[in-house]
């Protein structure tokens, strides 16, 4: 595997690919690799010819009094990572390199970025739609794969796609869970063992809501007063938001219809959790 580090160098190797006639396969990532990631690596590596993984902790994504410093970072462990699920080159651009002196340019989705994380991390949106802009035209890509964990990331970057003609594929990956239901994420190292036990309830409030559905409930206002009871009964708990949306433009919903994402943001002590599931009505 190779580690690169420069954009010219990164520009140069997939310049190559193209004219050698051979399909990309691309994750982005923050890093600090777990079997969500290692997931999406897997599927790159059995539908493409070469595969990169980026490792890049997004400053411009972070609001002021976010985690961007203290965000886990483990460039060793991750290379270890990464080839062992048979990356062919890591990416690891500096934040410099990323944005020199002078940088000024920014894409922006509408409409899809209005609610759910964009309305709790204002700028969010737009600093991974830059990012992720940036990425495939340094990378470029035939597929790229996103993890339905992020689901309003997932639906915004399938939109900038669409919209701004870009030659990507956007493959969605269903959520990595733990044994007992937790989602992966880089972010549950913040966890306390009492925080971890607690932060189990967000699969829960959506299990309870998925046997609401599946018992043919549609109100969407009774599926989220059912999940906020759920995630209220743990002290620990604290609510960000619960919202049921369409799957494509992410917008509110009344009456569960076509494909919906029920989507949560919980506070577990100070640590903000995302979980979710798409119900097909
Ligand atoms: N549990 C998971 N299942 C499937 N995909 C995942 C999972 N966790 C992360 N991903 C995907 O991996 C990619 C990189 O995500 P990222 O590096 O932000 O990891 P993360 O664990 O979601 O971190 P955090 O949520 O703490 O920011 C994204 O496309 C994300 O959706
Ligand atoms: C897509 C991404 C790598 C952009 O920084 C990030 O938002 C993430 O890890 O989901
Ligand atoms: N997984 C999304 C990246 C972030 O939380 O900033």
């Amino acid at each position: 595997m190779r580690l690169i580090e420069s954009i010219r160098e990164m520009t140069a190797w997939s310049k190559e690919q193209v004219r050698e006639g051979r399909t990309v396969g691309f994750v982005p990532t923050m890093g600090y690799l777990h079997e969500g990631h290692l997931t999406l690596m897997r599927r790159a590596r059995e539908a493409c010819d070469r595969v990169v993984v980026s490792i890049f902790v997004n400053p411009l994504q972070f609001g002021a009094g976010e985690d961007y410093e203290e965000y886990p970072r483990d460039l060793t462990r991750d290379s270890r990572l990464a080839e062992s699920a048979g990356v062919d080159v890591l990416f690891a651009p500096a934040v410099r390199e990323m944005y020199p002196k002078g940088y000024h340019t920014f894409v922006d989705v509408e409409r899809l970025t209005e609610g759910l994380c964009g309305a709790s991390r204002p700028g969010h949106f737009r600093g991974v739609t830059t990012v992720v802009c940036k990425l495939f035209n340094i990378v470029r890509p035939d597929v790229a794969y996103f993890g339905q964990k992020d689901a309003q990331q997932l639906a915004i970057i399938r939109r900038m796609t669409e919209d701004l003609n870009l030659p990507v594929s956007v493959v969605g990956v269903p959520i990595v869970r733990e044994a007992d239901g937790l989602a992966m994420s880089s972010r549950n190292v913040y966890l306390s063992p009492e925080e971890r036990q607690a932060a189990l309830v967000l699969s829960k409030a959506l299990a309870r809501a998925r046997d609401l559905v599946e018992s043919g409930e549609r109100d969407a206002a009774r599926l989220r007063q059912t999940i906020t009871e759920t995630i209220t009964a743990e002290p620990l708990a604290a609510i960000d938001y619960v919202s049921i949306v369409d799957n494509r433009f992410i917008q509110p919903v009344d009456t569960l219809a076509g494909d919906c994402l029920i989507a949560l943001a919980v506070r577990i002590g100070k640590t903000r959790l995302i979980d979710n599931m798409v119900v097909e009505v």
